[in-house]
């Protein structure tokens, strides 16, 4: 389980997150909507282990992150794909070095770079491409490979397809859904559309009912799930503006 406790950040004087707990179980893909503002972001980083919260509990597989200095194993198990693809790569790779770079990093063989870019629909005369002479969607499978090159355990989408053509948004969630059903892992999809995430997570999908950039402390607020029961303990925040 990938697990976040009450967990809390603030920017500033500015309290983003107030108490949010969520659960990511092996096996399910799980759908988190919510309006722009709301700190769907911010939690995406907290649960990629990117970001520190500054109060609650993040637990990967049963492992507390107690120290957060020491974390850099629990951070391999969880994959991040992030919303803009071209803030998320260094501009001098080849879309062969972007899916590489965590191989590297952790000494794997790097020929599997190129089977991880094939699975992904990218042919031979992209490897060698850098990011300003490809596509926004072709970039974005190149990071989805990335993420996926260590195989994670579990995988952090934030608003993944939100700029891509509605092929290349199926074809990346497909993908994504058959590492799942392959190797058992979970999935935290994010984004503000909703039914993107009806159809992607099959109803799984808890919705944060917190109105944008407003300050709230606390009292009456919880989030509404589409298709399950709100009731459900593994997401609860604290804040909601909308009352
Ligand atoms: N590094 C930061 N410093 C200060 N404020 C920040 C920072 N990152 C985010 N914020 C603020 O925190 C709030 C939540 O931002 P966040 O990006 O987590 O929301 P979001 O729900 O993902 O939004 P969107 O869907 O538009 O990406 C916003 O008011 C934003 O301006």
């Amino acid at each position: 389980m990938l697990e976040a406790t009450a967990i809390t950040v603030s920017y500033g004087r500015h309290q983003v997150l107030d108490g949010v707990s969520l659960t990511v179980a092996p096996g399910e893909t799980l759908g988190l909507a919510g309006p722009s503002g709301c700190g769907k972001s911010t939690l995406a980083r907290v649960l990629a282990l990117l970001q520190r919260p500054s109060g609650g509990t993040l637990t990967v597989d049963g492992q507390p992150i107690s120290r957060w200095r020491h974390r850099a194993r629990q951070r391999t198990s969880i994959g991040l794909i992030f919303q803009q693809p071209r803030l998320a790569v260094d501009p001098r790779f080849t879309l062969l070095d972007v899916i590489a770079e965590p191989l590297r990093a952790a000494r794997r063989p790097l020929d599997r770079a190129h089977e991880l870019a094939e699975e992904m629909g990218l042919t031979g005369e992209l490897f060698t491409r850098r990011p300003h002479e490809v596509s926004d969607g072709q970039l974005q499978r190149a990071c989805v490979a990335r993420a996926l090159a260590l195989e994670p355990r579990y995988l952090v989408c934030d608003e993944m397809t939100t700029m891509l053509d509605a092929s290349t948004q199926a074809h990346l969630v497909t993908r994504i859904e058959a590492y799942r059903e392959r190797t058992g892992a979970g999935v935290l999809a994010v984004s503000h559309d909703a039914e993107l995430l009806d159809r992607w997570a099959g109803g799984n999908v808890r919705t944060w009912r917190h109105r944008p950039d407003v300050v709230v402390n606390g009292s009456g607020g919880r989030p509404e799930g589409t298709s399950r029961d709100v009731s459900d303990r593994r997401i609860a925040t604290r804040p909601n503006a909308e009352g």
